[in-house]
């Protein structure tokens, strides 16, 4: 028996952390050059999207600030579109709980479903090789959310290595400040020069040797994360992901992670979540 196409299609859009981060360089076109541990978080947006028969990509709610056209989501429908001749298009409701410019790729990861879901919905059947490359042109970041696997990241992100890291509780925080990626790459006093090793070596000294390069740049210039990596690193080990706002911290156990929420001031915005190696978008689609 042969199942009916799907009408309706309800699928997460997990966040990501950079576990660590090193920056080795910068190309000529003025991007760095990345070394990275990309891990998912069992917590991130949700999209609903519902297929219509004219062409139409129809998003709501809109996004505070963000044009729809600028919207990562109709950007990747839009392309999915021009690339593959499709003529169908798509209801897409979008449940945001993953705070702009946070460090956590939920701009990225909205558009990887996008592109996953859409590709199913309107049965184009391509290959994830394809819609990996396709991501790219919407950003570094989209391709790991497309593949959907815990991966070690070089060039500005896109080449990948899937791996297999510890999966402990997190506790996030966000200093309630949007950072500016460009900003914090751009700082002349960003470290750019740290030698790049190899996957096998960063795997070998396991979270407690993980760094971000870019931290002491975002310390220096939003007093409001520096504030917040000292309040939860005197009680955790504590990281920022990305280029920040949010910063994160490993506990042990889901009874620790809790613990921690507990005492968390309410000058921030926190959640708690599992680190994932398998995205649950994959996860979702396979089910
Ligand atoms: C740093 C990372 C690590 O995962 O995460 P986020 O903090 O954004 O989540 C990403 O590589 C961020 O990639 P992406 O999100 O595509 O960056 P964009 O917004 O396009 O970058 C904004 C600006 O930052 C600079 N930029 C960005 C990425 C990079 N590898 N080198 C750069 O120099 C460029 O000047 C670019 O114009
Ligand atoms: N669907 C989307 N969700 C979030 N941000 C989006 C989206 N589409 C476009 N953007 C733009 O991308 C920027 C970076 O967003 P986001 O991915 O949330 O942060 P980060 O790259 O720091 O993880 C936002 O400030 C916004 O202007």
């Amino acid at each position: 028996m042969t199942t009916a196409p799907r009408q309706e299609l309800v699928l997460p859009a997990p966040a990501k952390l950079n576990r660590l981060l090193h920056i080795i360089g910068r190309r000529e076109d003025g991007y760095h050059e990345l070394q990275t541990l990309f891990q998912f978080l069992d917590h991130g947006d949700t999209l609903h999207l519902r297929l219509r028969d004219d062409a139409e990509i129809r998003l709501t709610p809109a996004l505070p600030g963000v044009p729809d056209s600028d919207n990562l989501i109709v950007r990747a429908a839009h392309m999915l579109q021009a690339e593959t001749g499709c003529r169908l298009g798509a209801d897409i409701h979008l449940t945001k709980r993953l705070p702009m410019g946070g460090g956590l790729g939920g701009g990225s990861s909205d558009a990887a479903t996008a592109l996953l879901g859409l590709d199913r919905l309107w049965q184009l059947g391509l290959s994830i090789d394809r819609l990996a490359t396709l991501g790219l042109r919407l950003g570094a970041d989209v391709p790991v959310f497309v593949r959907g696997r815990a991966a070690w990241a070089e060039g500005v992100g896109e080449r990948l290595t899937p791996v297999e890291l510890d999966t402990p509780w997190f506790v996030l925080l966000h200093p309630g400040i949007e950072v500016a990626t460009g900003a914090v790459f751009g700082a002349p006093e960003l470290t750019r020069d740290t030698p790049p090793i190899t996957m096998a070596r960063a795997l070998q000294g396991g979270a407690p040797s993980w760094r971000n390069d870019c931290e002491a740049t975002v310390r220096a210039l939003y007093s409001q994360v520096a504030d917040a990596l000292d309040w939860l690193g005197s009680r955790a080990p504590a990281m920022l992901t990305g280029t920040g706002a949010c910063i994160f911290a490993r506990l042990d156990s889901e009874a620790e992670a809790g613990r921690l929420m507990a005492e968390i001031p309410g000058r921030y915005t926190a959640f708690m979540a599992r680190g994932l190696n398998l995205s649950p978008l994959h996860a979702a689609l396979e089910r």
